[in-house]
């Protein structure tokens, strides 16, 4: 079965021997990351409320000139509460009922930025092609019920939250937006980032309900540091993370829903690479569980009609400038995972590897300007022989 792996971090503990343990680490995942002194209240709470707690934290080295900037994202991974056939209402309010109990656990943990997995307020039902009712999941971005019981959160724990939510914009003809809202740790929305990039493969038909994103790469200056968010499939566009990073941002989240069959053997490298590749932290967070739909839908394959899209298989984690990760949460449990980190270590690391200051930005700016025409012709070199043939 899919989801019968508990997570790859367990079945390592359980059976590479412990005199092995740590090198396997260090090579899998740049070390044994710091285990966080989690409050006693919090694991008891995330054992009642039934989800998975972890705790880690990434350092950096002391400077003379700076502080250390210290700051706690907790990634919120879970799976539906209820039935998809539920009424919409009913559905939605299970969803925040949840997301509070876990924020509530962020909080004791003393979590200053959360974010939650992508279209968090409802089924990811995109696969279905239906418009109804899963188009009565959208809300208004600036003053929905979602964004309202977010900001209520925010001002109750003085934590930023990360909202992704299928969003309505009814100042622009009432459609439809795949976004993150961010809201400050005051309470006050301090914007929105739409998803840049959609997805036209399997049963992932978002192309049916919304465009691509027109908001670009905004980076959000928080009280403790500078955030962004690209949305799931944007995960497999180096260039997305690119532009983010270049606008500011110290941490990109990835709120996400992906399945097993898809993109699970891509997950831990694609969002650990970027953390490597601009000197920032990112954070991936994948919902979990299998969702059930009525009615059953097709994949346009020819193979037969299915209720189910697939296994979420959660895995949500943190990787660092520096390469190392956390481990993962559950394949199948809720989560919450709590990572500290020193922002300092991203310049630390930008100084050390030089990315930035090496990627030769200006010869890949005039030659992606010149492959995107349609007169491009690819700079291949042929020998003589084969330069007549077709
Ligand atoms: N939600 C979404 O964009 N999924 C696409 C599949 C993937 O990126 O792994």
């Amino acid at each position: 079965m899919a989801g019968a792996l508990e997570s790859l971090e367990s079945c390592l503990e359980r059976h590479i021997p412990p005199g092995e343990l740590a090198e396997v680490k260090r090579i899998l995942y740049g070390g044994e990351a710091r285990k966080l002194d989690l409050p006693t209240a919090a694991l008891s709470a995330a054992q009642e409320r039934d989800f998975e707690l972890q705790g880690y934290g990434f350092e950096a080295a002391p400077e003379q000139l700076r502080r250390p900037r210290i700051v706690r994202v907790g990634l919120i991974q879970n799976k539906l509460p209820l039935p998809t056939d539920t009424a919409v209402a009913v559905q939605v309010a299970a969803l925040h009922r949840r997301i509070e109990e876990m924020v509530g656990v962020a909080s004791m943990c003393g979590v200053n930025i959360v974010c939650f997995q992508e279209a968090w307020t409802m089924p990811f039902a995109f696969c279905t092609r239906e418009k109804l009712p899963w188009t009565e999941f959208a809300e208004s971005a600036e003053d929905g019920p979602t964004t309202k019981f977010c900001q209520e959160l925010a001002k109750k724990y003085n934590m930023v939250v990360v909202s992704p939510i299928l969003e309505r914009d009814e100042l622009h003809g009432g459609i439809l937006w795949n976004t993150a809202v961010v809201i400050s740790n005051s309470g006050a929305l301090l914007g929105k980032s739409r998803k840049n990039h959609i997805p036209r493969v399997g049963d992932f038909n978002e192309s049916t309900y919304y465009m691509e994103g027109n908001t670009g790469h905004p980076v959000f200056q928080t009280q403790f540091g500078t955030i962004a968010v690209n949305i799931c499939y944007g995960r497999h566009h180096p260039l997305n993370w690119l532009m983010y990073s270049i606008n500011g941002a110290e941490i990109i989240f990835n709120p996400s829903a992906t399945i097993g069959t898809l993109s699970e053997a891509l997950w831990p490298i694609e969002a650990r690479n970027a953390a490597i590749a601009n000197h920032c932290f990112t954070c991936p967070i994948n919902r979990v569980g299998t969702e059930y739909y009525k009615n059953a839908f097709t994949s346009g394959d020819g193979g037969k009609a299915h209720h189910e899209l697939g296994h979420f298989y959660g895995s949500s984690y943190v990787a660092a400038p520096d390469g190392s990760r956390t481990p993962g949460l559950s394949r199948t449990q809720d989560g919450l995972l709590v990572v500290e980190m020193d922002l300092n270590l991203c310049r630390q690391v930008g100084d050390k590897w030089n990315f930035k200051m090496t990627g030769r930005y200006e010869m890949y700016a005039e030659k992606l300007a010149e492959a995107i025409q349609p007169y491009f012709i690819p700079n291949i070199i042929k020998e003589f022989w084969m330069r007549s043939s077709p």
